[in-house]
């Protein structure tokens, strides 16, 4: 898969090429080029223009049309992106047939749908006399697209994150520039593939290569022409883009870190519970946003939900790498940390020996820690890996202490059969997203983010199209 920029309908690749290495086994799979500033003002021009013309005066009808023919046009490709995202990210093969590609399917047929349920809202008013003019008032609000959006996609999961962003961007009528990571250029030049043929505006949908710090996002996010930035990443990333862009009041909206905590009660079902858990912690080795890095289980069952959880772990075979070598060796940092901090290493702890060519590639072992404070680092960084620390508690008053002394709050698990206690906890936890009795069940038109250094924002149905438009009062004297 080459990859390139789509600037205004035309590829390109200025640029010095920097290379790509399989995380599967370390091998060298191609270079992707380095977009020069020159590239990402192009891409900025030819977005302005596409919403000051064709794009940006599309009607409801058509823009929900150009989602569907989009959608059709990955369905149509389905296997090349499987290829390609696998590619890229060594991830098991079919962790991209089951959620990446279906999703980013699902993402823009979503979005068509969502685009008719959309009541402008109208009201017609007998003003009060202190109003200046007074008398009677029709007012209805309509929504105009933001402009030209910034969307900055992270490689975890690069094909799902990105169109999550892109579908409703342009359903709400913006023209974007995506900035995909470094590590997963394939996918996104494929996607922009499939938009050239969908048949939009040209500048409608832009791309660019490179990377972030003094590089193409930082040319991206602090550029005066930019009207949005979308985000998902890292939350020091995040403070980064938002003090770039600070200067433009650029409004943003951020998916970032977590630190995930998992509470399980004596009376929950501890066979879901333990596979929940096993789920939440290391699904795409632990390189999910909303995976579960902290376990707070009641004392009673303590000591069996840990032996559980170990055996568990221990007995994983088909995990994938971790995206980079730089990302396995900060993963293995944090648990040589672990056991310096005074870790018990229930299960892994290490780097795998498999015998094969994947020996050259970026695994860790998936991990089971117990038996650190609240304070140890362990227990309070997001390692952002196949890793979880098991902790015991007495109380759900402590439970909720625990859960919530994080400075992060993206998503969170809650395992207990008492339904009250499910509804009296869930509220109290402080994370934008509380699974009970389940982990990652998704439905697209749900607030999706996090509260404190997790995000500003919230994606998802029309929680996303109301970030990409403004509202617009229009106020007419009867
Ligand atoms: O939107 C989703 O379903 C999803 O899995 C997002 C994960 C975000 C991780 O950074």
């Amino acid at each position: 898969m080459k990859a390139e920029h789509y600037v205004g309908g035309v590829f390109r690749s200025d640029g010095p090429a920097f290379p790509l290495f399989s995380p599967a086994d370390g091998a060298e799979i191609g270079g992707v080029p380095e977009a020069p500033r020159e590239v990402v003002d192009d891409a900025v021009a030819a977005a302005r223009e596409a919403v000051r013309g064709p794009w940006g005066t599309s009607g409801v009808e058509e823009r929900a049309a150009a989602m569907r023919r989009i959608a059709d046009g990955i369905q149509a490709r389905f296997e090349e992106f499987v290829d390609a995202e696998v590619a890229d990210t060594g991830r098991p093969r079919a962790f991209a047939e089951t959620v990446d590609v279906p999703r980013a399917i699902g993402n823009f047929r979503a979005y068509a749908d969502l685009l008719y349920g959309r009541p402008e809202r109208a009201y017609t008013t007998q003003v009060p006399g202190w109003s200046t003019g007074g008398g009677q008032a029709l007012n209805y609000t309509v929504r105009r697209p933001l402009g030209v959006v910034a969307i900055i996609s992270p490689w975890n999961l690069p094909l799902l994150l990105m169109t999550w962003k892109v579908a409703p961007a342009l359903a709400a009528g913006n023209a974007v520039v995506v900035k995909p990571s470094e590590e997963t250029p394939s996918t996104a030049t494929l996607l922009a593939q499939v938009i050239d043929q969908a048949g939009l505006p040209s500048g409608a949908f832009n791309l660019v290569h490179g990377h972030g710090p003094g590089a193409a996002g930082e040319f991206l996010t602090g550029h005066p022409g930019v009207d949005a930035i979308a985000f998902t990443g890292e939350s020091a990333t995040g403070s980064a883009i938002m003090r770039n862009a600070a200067d433009h009041i650029t409004p943003v909206s951020f998916e970032l870190g977590g630190k995930n905590p998992a509470l399980v009660f004596a009376d929950a079902d501890l066979d879901a519970a333990v596979d929940g858990t096993v789920r939440s912690s290391f699904t795409h080795s632990g390189q999910i946003c909303l995976c579960t890095e902290r376990v707070y289980v009641e004392r009673p069952i303590f000591d069996e939900f840990v032996e559980r959880l170990g055996a568990r772990a221990r007995e994983l075979a088909d995990y994938g790498p971790m995206i980079s070598a730089a990302h396995r060796d900060k993963v293995l940092s944090y648990y040589r940390l672990a056991r310096e901090e005074g870790a018990t290493v229930v299960a892994g702890g290490g780097a795998p020996s498999f015998g094969d060519d994947r020996d050259g590639g970026f695994h860790v072992e998936p991990t089971v820690l117990t038996g650190l404070p609240e304070t140890a680092r362990t227990v309070r960084e997001e390692i952002f890996g196949p890793v979880c620390h098991v902790a015991p508690f007495d109380t759900e008053d402590e439970a909720l202490r625990l859960a919530n002394d994080s400075p992060y709050g993206l998503a969170s698990t809650v395992w207990t059969r008492d339904l009250s206690r499910a509804h009296r906890v869930a509220p109290q936890v402080e994370t934008g997203i509380v699974w009970v009795n389940c982990w990652n069940l998704r439905d697209l038109r749900t607030p999706f983010g996090g509260v404190k250094a997790s995000g500003i924002g919230r994606e998802g149905g029309e929680y996303s199209l109301d970030f990409f438009s403004e509202p617009v009062n229009v106020c007419i004297q009867i």
